[in-house]
């Protein structure tokens, strides 16, 4: 276990939180340039920790609220910053939808907890009307999956179900040296802007569908949908395809031609 102190608290890093800390303040200084937020947004920053993002946002909003589920990190910024919200807390159970009702979209930034990576972008995802954007730090292979072009060996079910209702952005990487303490696997910061209306009707349905299409790679759309869905309107050519080989668009209207077979 890797100690990490700052200012007179010390804590041992914790695998299970993602704990790295970010070193390199010019990384800090682009991510809150890049992810747009002006001084009046309300502002939402997951895992401060020991604050590197949150010292460049207090600077630049005057509305910040930050989430940790670390009691000694969350005490840590609740004195260092005495002027911001601080929820001790799983972000996994933060109603991001009943935040910004109280006012405009959030912007929402933050170093993410890598172990943790999928389950925070479904839950954003699952709250893409509570905020204008999400200016996230994951890793680099993960960025990389969710920003990716169809027939490229990372399109698969991440990059289709976000890119379906997000704009997603890969804004730059970030070596892993500049992480204490340092993890294995390189990093990338990844912006996410939901679109103004949701492409799909039945947003469930068109995930659930997603996963069915991608469900075995290799196999062609026909053999993955079968099972689950009535497919007589689609051009047959089509389902001779693999879903890897379909533009979002494309999948977008495969989704509407089909229907769910009755259980
Ligand atoms: C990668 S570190 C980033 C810390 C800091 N923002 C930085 O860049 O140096 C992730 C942070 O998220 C916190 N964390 C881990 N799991 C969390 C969860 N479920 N909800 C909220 N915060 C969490 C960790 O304690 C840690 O402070």
């Amino acid at each position: 276990m890797i100690n990490v102190e700052y200012k007179h608290t010390q804590v041992a890093a914790k695998k299970k939180l993602g704990q790295n800390f970010l070193t390199d303040r010019n990384i800090t200084r682009k991510t809150v340039l890049l992810s747009g937020a002006k001084p009046d947004d309300q502002v939402v920053e997951i895992g401060p920790g020991f604050g590197a993002l949150t010292r460049e946002l207090v600077e630049e909003c005057h509305n910040l609220t930050v989430i940790e589920k670390d009691p000694t990190l969350a005490t840590f910024i609740r004195n260092e910053y005495p002027q911001i919200k601080v929820i001790e807390g799983d972000v996994l159970t933060i109603n991001f939808s009943a935040m910004a009702q109280a006012g405009k979209p959030l912007q929402i930034l933050g170093n993410i907890p890598y172990s943790i990576t999928s389950p925070i972008l479904f839950h954003l995802l699952e709250h893409r009307r509570a905020f204008r954007s999400a200016t996230l730090m994951m890793q680099h292979e993960v960025a990389l999956r969710l920003a990716a072009k169809p027939a490229t060996k990372e399109y698969g079910i991440l990059a289709v179900q976000m890119q379906a209702f997000c704009k997603v952005e890969y804004l730059f990487k970030v070596s892993r040296k500049v992480f204490k303490p340092q993890p294995k696997v390189e990093s990338a910061v990844i912006k996410l802007t939901p679109h103004a209306t949701d492409p799909a009707l039945d947003a469930d349905g068109f995930r659930r569908f997603v996963r069915i299409a991608f469900h075995q790679r290799r196999k062609t759309l026909l053999n993955n949908l079968k099972e689950s869905y009535n497919l007589e309107l689609v051009d047959s050519n089509k389902l001779q395809l693999r879903a890897e080989a379909l533009s979002i668009e494309e999948l977008l209207e495969l989704f509407s031609l089909i229907k769910t077979k009755s259980e």
